[in-house]
Parts: structure tokens; sequence; C-alpha cells
């Protein structure tokens, strides 16, 4: 009997955790009490993250909107349909049903969420609902109504890239310079707009530039604009150079440690006393504008080589950040890939999904490209990608030949870890027998030098 009820646990439990909708149930003290996998495709969580948590406190973190949705329920005792948004771009439509008590109170309250481009036409319905929530005037207590406001737009699970969101805005907002590395695609650029939306400069310019894609001669006159008749080829009227658009706002100089010797002698003026003359120019200038620098180099050893100059580089680094790499935030490549499938199903008008095997096979992908790389990978396999399902014959030849390439070395690891084990085996089966390094030497066929070696090594 007992063995049935179990039986039967395992097979419920198997039911809701492979549930294609999500499916969500809290008690009545708010408390998560089960939710399903299906939380990692709608806002990057694993169920464990969720579980035995406040729904408040996980509210909070601006996973979804409208955040809070479950008074209406204790109001009314009855259950209703929502639609909601969720961080990683998905419009889900939620049910909240309340169960009962043997009292009649309400016990718990099971939510189903279900992606609305799986559904059709449900419009009618939630216009109603939504007016029934207006008109019972359930507050949502949120602080604002956009999710994850103070990330603009950057999808993170990783604490230190938290951190480093906070540090880096405390530093644009008290107008001081930042410095941002991390390798290619890493999202240095992202960041340094997302403090800029948050600070309050947010109303004045933003601008930026790519140090390294443009010839030095040009970076200097875009740099710091040119006179009238300043070089052949230059407008007539002179130009005004980006740091002069950039007054009050943000500069932000992408790739820096690509500009040359006399470009930083010139940047430093603008950092050290705020001023700079214009290529041709003999009047001095005087900017505002804040810098944010990022480079994907290892600035100090620039530094060390003489290609960057040390006291720019001191300037720069008030406050320095390192983004890490994607490899070493495997937390972030769930949501950021569904996050990504959501923003091309929707720019290309598809509704595709992707395998359970294929997400397996991106967590042992190193994506050197970062960020980036997986931004592209995806919009490319929703583009080529023949069925609704993106399967692993989809993923393209280069990605299967990494995969495999680490699958060898591994063996090889595990090939060279297995001679040595043997090794071992043998040294020391003989020397137990043999008791002396000379006779062990003598039955492995190896110098008594070789033998004592082993012997010591493995004994
Ligand atoms: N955390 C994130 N959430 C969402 N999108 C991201 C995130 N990080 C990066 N991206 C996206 O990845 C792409 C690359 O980011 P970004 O250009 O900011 O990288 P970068 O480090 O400045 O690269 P590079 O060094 O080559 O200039 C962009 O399209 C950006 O929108």
């Amino acid at each position: 009997m007992d063995n049935n009820k179990t039986d039967h646990e395992c097979l419920y439990k198997k039911i809701l955790d492979n549930s294609y909708d999500e499916i969500f149930v809290v008690d009545v003290n708010d408390i998560i009490i089960y939710v399903n996998e299906a939380s990692v495709k709608h806002y990057g969580l694993h169920p464990d993250e969720m579980i035995g948590k406040p729904v408040s406190e996980i509210a909070n973190k601006g996973l979804w909107y409208p955040r809070n949705i479950h008074p209406y329920t204790y109001i009314t005792k009855k259950g209703f349909t929502v639609e909601q948004k969720t961080v990683l771009g998905k419009t889900l439509v939620t049910t909240v049903v309340p169960v009962f008590d043997e009292n009649g109170d309400v016990d718990i309250l099971v939510q189903n969420a279900r992606d609305k481009t799986q559904l059709v036409d449900f419009e009618s319905e939630l216009s109603k609902i939504r007016k029934l929530l207006e008109n019972n005037s359930v507050q949502d207590n949120t602080i604002d109504n956009k999710h994850s406001e103070e990330q603009n737009g950057i999808i993170t699970y990783n604490n230190k890239i938290k951190k480093i969101l906070k540090l880096a805005q405390k530093a644009v907002s008290a107008g001081s310079t930042l410095l941002i590395l991390g390798e290619s695609g890493t999202g240095k650029g992202m960041l340094a707009k997302a403090v800029y939306k948050n600070s309050n400069r947010s109303d004045r310019p933003f601008i930026t530039i790519n140090c390294a894609a443009i010839p030095e001669n040009l970076l200097e006159s875009e740099l710091f604009g040119y006179e009238e008749g300043a070089f052949s080829g230059a407008v007539k009227s002179g130009k005004k150079g980006l740091i002069e658009l950039a007054n009050n706002g943000v500069l932000f100089l992408d790739e820096i440690s690509e500009t040359s010797l006399a470009i930083q002698a010139k940047l430093l003026h603008v950092l050290q006393d705020k001023t700079y003359y214009s290529v041709g120019g003999r009047e001095v200038k005087h900017t505002n504008a804040i810098i944010i620098a990022a480079s994907n180099k290892d600035i100090k050893e620039q530094v060390r080589q003489g290609y960057f100059r040390e006291d720019l580089y001191y300037r720069l680094n008030v406050v320095e950040v390192e983004l890490p790499p994607l490899r070493e935030r495997r937390e972030d490549l769930r949501p950021l890939t569904y996050f990504f499938i959501n923003k091309f199903n929707e720019k290309y008008g598809y509704k595709k999904e992707i395998c359970k095997e294929c997400l397996e096979l991106f967590d042992k992908y190193e994506w050197p490209g970062n960020v980036r790389e997986l931004e592209n990978f995806i919009e490319r396999l929703i583009i080529t990608s023949e069925d609704r399902i993106i399967e692993r014959d989809d993923l393209p030849e280069f990605f299967m030949d990494s995969i495999n390439e680490l699958k060898y070395n591994e063996s090889l690891g595990s090939l060279e870890k297995m001679v040595e084990d043997y090794q071992k085996k043998i040294v020391l089966d003989i020397y137990r027998k043999q008791k002396s390094i000379r006779k062990t030497a003598e039955a492995l066929g190896v110098s008594k030098s070789k033998a004592a070696r082993l012997i010591n090594k493995y004994k």
C-alpha cells in the first residue's frame, strides 16, 4: 500500500516536473512550495532557487510584471487569469486557482503559466480580467512598473556582475571616470550604456566611438574636432569633435588601448585638466564629459610594453571593473539563451524552441566570443533551423567539431590516467613481491635509479 503511494507520488512529481506549462504553488504565507522546471525558460531561475522562498522576495528581483497578483484571489476567493511579462522577454498567460481547506479558507494557490506565443485570441478575455483587477483596486505595490529597471536590459544572475553594475553606477553618478575591462563580447558596451541611462546624465548625450575602427589621423580629428583649413580635405567650416558633442554627458571610448601614444597624451589632458585643443586650433577648449573607457586587452601589460601611457592608465582606472567571460558565469547561459530565442522569434516572426540536448551541448561549449557569439549563434539557429524545435542536427559543424574536440581531449586525459594507474599497480606489486629496488628494476627491465624513482613516487 505504502509502496503504491510512493509510486503515485513519484508519478505525480514526474508529471508536474515535465509539464510544458509552468506550475507554481504558493501557501497562505506566500511561500513558494513548488515550481517546476519551466521556471528556467520563463525567468532564468531553477526551481531550487525559488522553492521555500517568499514570493515577494523572488518577485522583487523584477522577474515578472505585474509582480503582486495574489491578493486578488485572497479577496475574491476566485481564480483568475492575467498577462505577465517576464525578465527574459516572455509574455505569460497566468491562471491562479485557489484551493480551499475543510473550513473553506484558502489553503494554497495553484498557478499555471503558459507562454502567450502558444496561445491565440485571448485578448478580449484578458482585457475583461484587467478591468476586473482595476475595479477591485488590487494594488500592485511595486516600486516601478518595469522589471529589472536598474539592469537596463542586462540579463544576469551572476553576483559578480551585479556588484560590478552597482560599482560602475556609483562611479558614473559621482562623475568619475570608469574603466571597463573584459574579453570581447562580454557586454562592456552594454554596461557603459546601462550605467549612463541610470545616471543623472541620462538626458545628456552618450557618445560612443570605437578607437580600433578608425585610422589614427581620423581618430584625432573625430575626437577633438578641427578648425577651418586644419588639413587638406577638411570641411571648410571646421568640425566639432566628439568630446565637444559629449559635453556634460558621457563619452564612451571603446577599445582605448588601440589609440596611439600621441592621442593618449591629449586624452590625459582631457582627464587631468578637462581641457584640450582641436586639430589646428589655438584656443583651449573645456569639457565636462565623463569618460568611460573599455578594453579587451590587458592594459597593464600594454603599459609594461610601452604601448600605453602609465599616467593615462592611472587616470582612467579610478574605478576599474572586469566583466567575467561567459564560460565563467554558466548560470547566465540558459537565461541569455532563452532571452535571445525570444528576441529573434519576435524579430523574425517565429515561435521556435530549443531542445534539451542542444542546451546541454551549449553548456559544454566554451563560448570564446562570449555573449555576442551566443546572440549571433541563436539568431542563426532561429533563421536556419527547419522545424519549430531546434534540434542537434541544426547545430553548425564548427560547433559540433569544437564539442567533439573537447570530448577527445577529455578522453585523452582519462587514457593517460589509466596508463598511470596501471603502471603504479605493476610497480608496487613487483616491489612488494621482490622487496628490493634492485630486483624490482630487474623484473621491470629498467635501471635501478628509474625503479627507485617510480617506487618513491607511488609509495
Ligand atoms: N548580460 C547581457 N544581457 C543581454 N545582452 C547582452 C549581455 N551582455 C552582452 N549582451 C549583448 O551581447 C552583444 C555584445 O555586447 P557588447 O557589445 O556590450 O560587448 P563588448 O564587451 O563591448 O564587446 P567588444 O569588446 O567586442 O566591443 C550585444 O549585442 C549586447 O547587447
